[in-house]
């Protein structure tokens, strides 16, 4: 069964390898929301994959260093496409988070990225 939660960031971005007067490479920000999904087997005594608050635990140290953030400055992040940040969640999630099975990034109401771990590249 999957599970999954939902954040909010609040983030600024420029993409600084895109073709020159691309739009992005001017300094701008979203409402980022990021799904976390888990994967597992249903515990019969408790009736859950996993508490939803250990979710939310697990990504707090990441919340922090992506929220309010400029994001091009933070390591590991200096060409904050979706594609790029739903792939440095999940690597620095999967090792505090086994059952992971899904990071979604959508940047904007219609634009968005699926990322199901390295297999999925
Ligand atoms: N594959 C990707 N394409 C784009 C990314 C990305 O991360 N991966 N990012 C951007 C920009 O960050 C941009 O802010 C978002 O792009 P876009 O969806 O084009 O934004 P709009 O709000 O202008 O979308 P409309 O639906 O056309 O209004 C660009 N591309
Ligand atoms: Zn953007």
């Amino acid at each position: 069964m999957e599970i999954s939660k939902t954040f909010h960031i609040e983030a600024a971005h420029r993409l600084p390898n895109v073709p020159e007067g691309h739009k992005c490479a001017r300094l701008h920000g979203h409402s980022f929301r990021v799904e976390v999904h888990v994967r597992g087997p249903l515990d019969p005594q408790l009736g859950w994959v996993m508490d939803f608050a250990d979710i939310k635990s697990a990504f707090a140290p990441l919340f922090e260093q992506l929220d309010h953030r400029y994001l091009n400055e933070v390591p590991g992040l200096d060409n904050p496409t979706s594609e790029n940040l739903a792939r440095w969640i999940w690597e620095r999630l999967q090792p505090r988070l086994p059952l992971l099975a899904r990071i979604v990034v959508q940047e904007t109401c219609t634009s968005t990225c699926s990322y199901g771990g390295p297999a999925d590249a």
